[in-house]
């Protein structure tokens, strides 16, 4: 397993930051690697990022030396949405069948966790986003039409979006995870707007169904400060408090969004309108 540790990041940092430094606090571009387990282990809200891509062979997730932990989720929580083709998770020997967009939160105390690709040369692709708990909520699966949708945006602002939440106060409930996915409709670009900080959570971002020739411009930093990620497809944006984040595509994408933190309340955002972004 490759695991690696991230941030923090004060904000007085960004003005001394290159592109380059921007991209190495702030974007995991090697999550999603064909075979492999990674994780990144992180001082945002101690979130930890999971990838994994089983080919010809299931992949354990086992655990990093960062977390002092026998096994993975002994102090932990992880929801786990499958941003591939088809496969499956097996928890303590039950088997989830994880169509794509299906999402899988397991609690803590789960021992043994294990992926794999219904079909190798079309494999299921699972990113996890995992926080500490402190309590064993139950194992739910939500296939991809479960959740709670919430439509938003319009076409003349080209930002016609379909944001689903599947693990919150009103779904699938966890300790600290607040997970969904958002799906920008043909013609339409524009994610989160108006722009918002959550001072008490952070959030991460997977961009997937990104064109191979497209990318998302991501924004982040604080609103009198901003800067820009260029993001492709499989690549995961971390969103420390204090940063907005919002984007926009060369062409539709998709992404899953998750927060970790104080609260659970999905509206607890300060927005930011762009006439106020600097
Ligand atoms: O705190 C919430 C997150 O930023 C996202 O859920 C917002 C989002 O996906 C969207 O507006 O398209
Ligand atoms: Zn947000």
């Amino acid at each position: 397993m490759a695991s690696r540790t991230r941030g923090p990041v004060s904000p007085e940092q960004i003005p001394g930051f290159t592109q380059q430094d921007l991209r190495d606090r702030f974007l995991v571009d090697d999550l999603l690697v064909p075979g492999r387990l990674s994780a990144v282990s992180t001082q945002f809200d101690r979130v930890v990022a999971v990838g994994a891509v089983p080919t010809d062979a299931p992949i354990e997730l086992t655990t990093i030396p960062e977390i002092r932990s026998e096994y993975f989720l002994e102090h932990r929580e992880i929801g786990i949405v499958n941003v591939g083709d088809d496969g499956t998770v097996t928890a303590d020997g039950v088997e989830y069948p994880m169509a794509p967009e299906a999402v899988l939160y397991l609690g803590r105390g789960v021992r043994e966790v294990v992926f794999t690709s219904a079909d190798p040369a079309a494999p299921a692709r699972f990113y996890g986003f995992s926080a500490p708990a402190h309590t064993s909520y139950p194992t739910v699966l939500a296939r991809p039409d479960e959740g709670t949708v919430r439509e938003l945006g319009e076409q003349a602002t080209s930002n016609t979006r379909r944001l689903r939440q599947v693990i919150h106060e009103n779904g699938i409930r966890s300790c600290q995870i607040v997970m969904g996915v958002t799906r920008l409709l043909e013609g339409n670009m524009w994610n989160t707007l108006p722009s918002h900080t959550h001072e008490r959570r952070s959030e991460f971002y997977l961009y997937f169904d990104v064109a191979a020739d497209a990318r998302v411009v991501h924004l982040m930093g604080e609103p009198s400060e901003t800067r820009h990620l260029l993001v492709g497809d499989g690549e995961l944006v971390m969103s420390p408090s204090w940063s907005i984040h919002s984007g926009v595509g060369s062409r539709a994408y998709a992404f899953v969004w998750a927060m970790a933190g104080e609260n659970q309340s999905f509206d607890d955002m300060d927005h930011v309108q762009i006439t106020e972004l600097v």
